[in-house]
């Protein structure tokens, strides 16, 4: 119950319905419980006639209509308590849901991209759905049945004692033998419910990945043989459904089979005290009969809330694993907002990968002044993607320090540090709405013109309106599919709408052609006079206009200078340059 405890602060948050809901289950039970009464009372009324104890019908028959009256009274109260009864508890435990999950998201958002590496999506995704649906669980039904079963009991019971002690002793022996006998089955239901909630998302994943990936499968020929897998996959499937229905088939038939003998109990011994005369009336016998099967649903859900608190516990434990992991990128100075003008300097920069543990940047020190363009340009694998993810702080640096302006980047307000850089990364990700909201991303309150100056700027706009629902067109699973160097384009014009300071490149241009690219530069160049850019490519032709560029080797840089500077240097960059041109000039 350990981990359950961390939702206390919600229970008291929602403390006035929660008292509220209490309050309305008890009144709830207390009416349901006259209607035995009443009964028996009736019962015993027509028994006191037949014995000749009553000798007016008249008399029995208006007994009869008032007790009538009253159980119709007690059960419509008891009814429209039971209605209000879920509506507090059922109710809260939305609201406790719907602030969990905020909550969780919250919390994933805040988490460096180290955390992403190391857990998987599907991981993320079933912590923040499925274990919040079960510490939901805990909240709503157990509680409220929890809360029903404690006082349907107390109040039952004690009217059992009152109207016949042994009875109630004989009544209630089967009763421990059903909840637990219900508990054991709740957890083998359990447990073959998680299997098959594994087994579909393996399934889920198995055939998302198939239709993604439906033009590969296709060209490969491999049809038949993601079929068999499929095939073979839902047999799987099927098995472990089966023997889920195996194990709830017996539950009804216990809680019957329980009753009955509950039923017989009260029968057998209710029979035998009446002939001895320990209690005075068969209606007796007939209130505990309805006892008894009042009883019967809340003891066989001490099993099953025992189960889903378990359940409930193991959730929580992992949610708690999540929201108690703090972010290795921290936000130092969350309430300033400072301007950022541009300048940026590495001084003796190194920076390690933690979960691989390779060096990316070893000892890295440059100065790029506001308004100037640096160039990073080297072998895959040199370190280049890095620089960019280091100055967005996606990661902090291990060794040396990175200034913004002449001050440390961590003493920038993180947030704003980041909504004041244009970062195009090198996969272009897109999100699966229309082309106007990709590129309004970068900019919440863009104007239209705002946002076709932009894919202007990015050398889009003309793709874009060839399109027959011009910037209303869906990208993604439900839409179109944007080739490469598009995407990549669009993915421009959703940094470069939001006018940053600074605007990162990396590689963003590989899928685009060499004059378009020179025209999305020249663009770039007359928009962002006064901007700081760091462009990573592996093209000479978008590095060659750079005020300085630096070639990185294994995380180190190799060679640095201008384009003539580099040119006289005679090595990487000039080979590369001249092989370059003469593949163009071919
Ligand atoms: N998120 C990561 N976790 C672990 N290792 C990483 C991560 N990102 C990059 N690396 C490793 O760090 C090194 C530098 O990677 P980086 O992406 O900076 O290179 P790059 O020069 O941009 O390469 P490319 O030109 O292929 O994009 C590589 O060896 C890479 O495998």
């Amino acid at each position: 119950m350990k981990a359950l405890l961390s939702l206390n602060k919600y229970l008291y948050k929602y403390r006035g319905r929660l008292v509220l809901g209490f309050i309305i289950t008890i009144g709830a039970r207390v009416f349901s419980v006259f209607t035995p009464q009443l009964i028996s009372d009736s019962t015993t009324a027509i028994e006191q006639y037949v014995n000749g104890e009553i000798t007016s019908v008249a008399e029995v028959k208006e007994e009869l209509l008032i007790n009538i009256g009253l159980i119709m009274g007690a059960v419509l109260a008891s009814a429209i308590l039971t209605f209000l009864m879920r509506q507090t508890f059922i109710v809260v435990s939305r609201f406790i849901e719907y602030d969990l999950k905020n909550e969780v998201y919250t919390q994933y958002q805040n988490l460096s991209l180290d955390f992403y590496k190391r857990n998987r999506t599907g991981d993320l995704m079933n912590r923040i759905s499925e274990d919040v649906s079960k510490v939901r669980m805990y909240l709503g039904p157990a509680l409220m049945y929890g809360v029903q079963t404690l006082t349907l009991f107390v109040v039952v019971i004690y009217f059992m004692i009152e109207a016949a002690p042994m009875l109630t002793l004989y009544t209630l022996v089967p009763f421990p033998i059903l909840s637990f006998a219900i508990y054991k089955l709740s957890v083998a239901i359990n447990k073959r419910s998680a299997e098959i909630q594994q087994f579909l998302s393996r399934l889920n994943t198995y055939t998302q990945e198939s239709f993604s990936g439906i033009a590969v499968i296709k060209s490969y020929g491999i049809l038949g043989r993601f079929n068999s897998d499929f095939v073979e996959l839902s047999n799987q499937s099927k098995e472990k459904n089966i023997s889920l229905v195996r194990v709830e088939a017996f539950f009804f038939p216990l809680m019957i089979l329980l009753i009955g003998f509950s039923n017989l109990f009260v029968i057998y011994f209710g029979g035998m005290q009446y002939i001895d005369g320990k209690i005075e009336s068969v209606g007796v016998i007939v209130e505990f009969l309805l006892y008894v099967n009042m009883l019967t649903w809340p003891v066989a859900s001490v099993g099953w809330i025992t189960s889903m608190v378990q359940q409930a516990e193991a959730s929580q434990e992992r949610i708690n694993e999540f929201l108690s992991e703090t972010p290795n990128v921290k936000n130092h100075s969350p309430n300033s907002s400072e301007d950022i003008k541009g300048e940026i300097e590495f001084k003796n920069v190194s920076f390690t990968y933690e979960d691989t543990n390779i060096v990316a940047l070893k000892n890295i020190s440059f100065k790029v002044n506001k308004g100037e363009t640096l160039a990073v340009m080297g072998k895959t694998g040199s370190g280049k993607s890095t620089i960019l993810e280091l100055i967005g702080r996606l990661y902090d640096v291990d060794e040396g320090e990175i200034l913004i302006d002449g001050k440390p980047i961590e003493s920038y307000n993180l947030n704003g540090l980041r909504q004041q850089l244009g970062y195009v990364p090198q996969d272009a990700f897109l999100f699966s709405s229309s082309i106007r909201d990709n590129i309004k991303f970068g900019k919440a309150d863009a104007t239209e013109e705002d946002i076709i100056n932009a894919a202007k700027n990015a050398a889009v706009h003309k793709n874009i309106i060839e399109f027959s629902k011009g910037y209303d067109t869906v990208l993604g699973e439900r839409g179109i599919t944007l080739s490469g160097g598009q995407k990549q384009r669009v993915s421009i014009a959703r940094a470069i709408i939001k006018d940053p300071q600074i605007v990162l490149f990396d590689d963003c241009l590989s899928a685009v052609d060499t004059e378009t690219e020179e025209e999305i530069f020249s663009k770039l160049n007359k928009i962002s006079d006064n901007k700081t850019s760091v462009v990573v490519s592996h093209r000479a032709s978008s590095a060659k206009n750079a005020d300085h560029i630096i070639i990185l080797d294994e995380g180190k840089i190799k060679e640095e200078g201008t384009h003539t500077e580099l040119i006289d240097q005679k090595g990487y960059y000039k080979d590369l340059y001249q092989k370059q041109l003469s593949e163009k000039e071919n």
